[in-house]
């Protein structure tokens, strides 16, 4: 086989006969997803700006007391739109530029939250340990450029977004950090909540850029539900989503940027095991593409030099707490994955299972 495989469940299609199909996806996938319908407007944009574009929908069982509590969550996976060599502020620009065009098809879906990869606004440019020009892609997540482009479009769209940055806090001794910063449906910055695990693995060299973030495991309220932030390596440790869990999120996103050879196993099952064992919906996001840095690297482990991580995989997904997932987006090409959820689910399958100790479970 040349060139990157498409999906896994391309293949599936491909090859499996129907009547048996259904019964492997059931078995791999848990209950098959309706697909959510999507205004023909919205494929057509998608179509013509080259990103794929899929919807699900996770029903819940009717309840006598309470209403179904339906919104709709967009994962935006993307690659970088300029040669890394390219100025930075327009490298910057130039994603802006592709995020407002795949955000305004989630506007035309009705999507209610959307959250970004991690590190979106630049190349993931840890792996060199250079500092310029990398490090001029931090910014302010109260008021840098990429919060006030997210203002704009949150207030426009009534959207919640979820914006993982390179930050840097002028106000505290410059210090950089790995952050995701939590804009509401009006416009206002909620807060921001700070990448906890830091990877010294491979390439992914960020411990030369920042520290282990210190902003606890927040859950912010917002118009459509208590979500939290989980950024990339966050997802190996189960603690840690447990944590935003106890502490209420209803939907916990995780950001990343990863690459075949280390983690592609791993994909499929941490954010969907952490969802069954929380009783919540977990997002995970991952970059696409292969990304060339001009200035070889190496990384201590032996390897020759090289000038790229190797490739960014995509696949994103959403899992349920019934254990049931979206398939994945694809691994090679920019994407908007649109799920309906009704987060009813979290507390039916809470009750019914009872994984955690807390609150929450008596
Ligand atoms: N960005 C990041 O934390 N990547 C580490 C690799 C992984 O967690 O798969």
């Amino acid at each position: 086989m040349s060139g990157e495989l498409r999906s896994v469940e391309q293949v599936l299609e491909k090859y499996i006969p129907e009547e048996e199909r259904r019964e492997v996806w059931r078995l791999l996938y848990g209950r098959e997803l309706r697909s959510l319908e999507l205004p023909g407007c919205a494929v057509e944009s998608a179509s013509q700006k080259g990103f794929e574009l899929k919807g699900y929908v996770f029903d819940a069982a009717a309840e006598q007391l309470r209403r179904p509590r339906v919104i709709r969550v967009g994962l935006i996976q993307n690659k970088i739109q300029l040669p890394t060599s390219s100025p930075v502020a327009e490298q910057v620009n130039a994603i802006h530029k592709r995020i407002a065009e795949i955000v305004e098809v989630a506007a035309m879906c009705d999507v209610n939250i959307v959250c970004f990869q991690e590190a979106w606004t630049m190349p993931f440019a840890f792996c060199t340990r250079e500092r310029l020009p990398w490090t001029e892609f931090a910014e302010s997540a109260e008021n840098g450029i990429t919060t006030k482009f997210c203002q704009e479009i949150a207030k426009k769209y009534n959207m919640v977004i979820v914006s993982p940055i390179l930050e840097r806090d002028e106000l505290h001794g410059e210090t950089l950090w790995n952050t995701a910063v939590v804009i509401s449906n009006t416009g206002a910055v909620l807060g921001k909540s700070r990448k906890n695990h830091i990877p010294r693995i491979g390439d992914f060299n960020e411990s030369t850029y920042y520290m282990e973030g210190n902003t606890g495991h927040t859950v912010f309220q917002t118009a459509f539900g208590r979500i939290a932030v989980n950024i990339c390596y966050g997802r190996h440790h189960p603690l840690n989503w447990l944590m935003y869990s106890l502490n209420g999120a209803e939907i916990i996103f995780n950001p990343s940027a990863t690459v075949g050879e280390l983690s592609e196993s791993l994909w499929p099952i941490e954010a969907r095991n952490a969802a069954i064992a929380n009783h919540c919906f977990t997002c995970a996001i991952n970059r696409v593409g292969t990304e060339h840095f001009d200035n070889e690297f190496t990384s201590g482990d032996g390897k020759k030099a090289h000038h790229d991580f190797g490739h960014f995989y995509g696949s994103s997904y959403v899992a349920a707490p019934d254990g049931s997932r979206t398939p994945g987006l694809s691994r090679v090409c920019d994407g908007l994955l649109i799920s309906e959820l009704d987060l009813n689910l979290c507390r039916q399958t809470n009750d019914k299972w009872n994984f955690k100790v807390g609150p929450s479970s008596k």
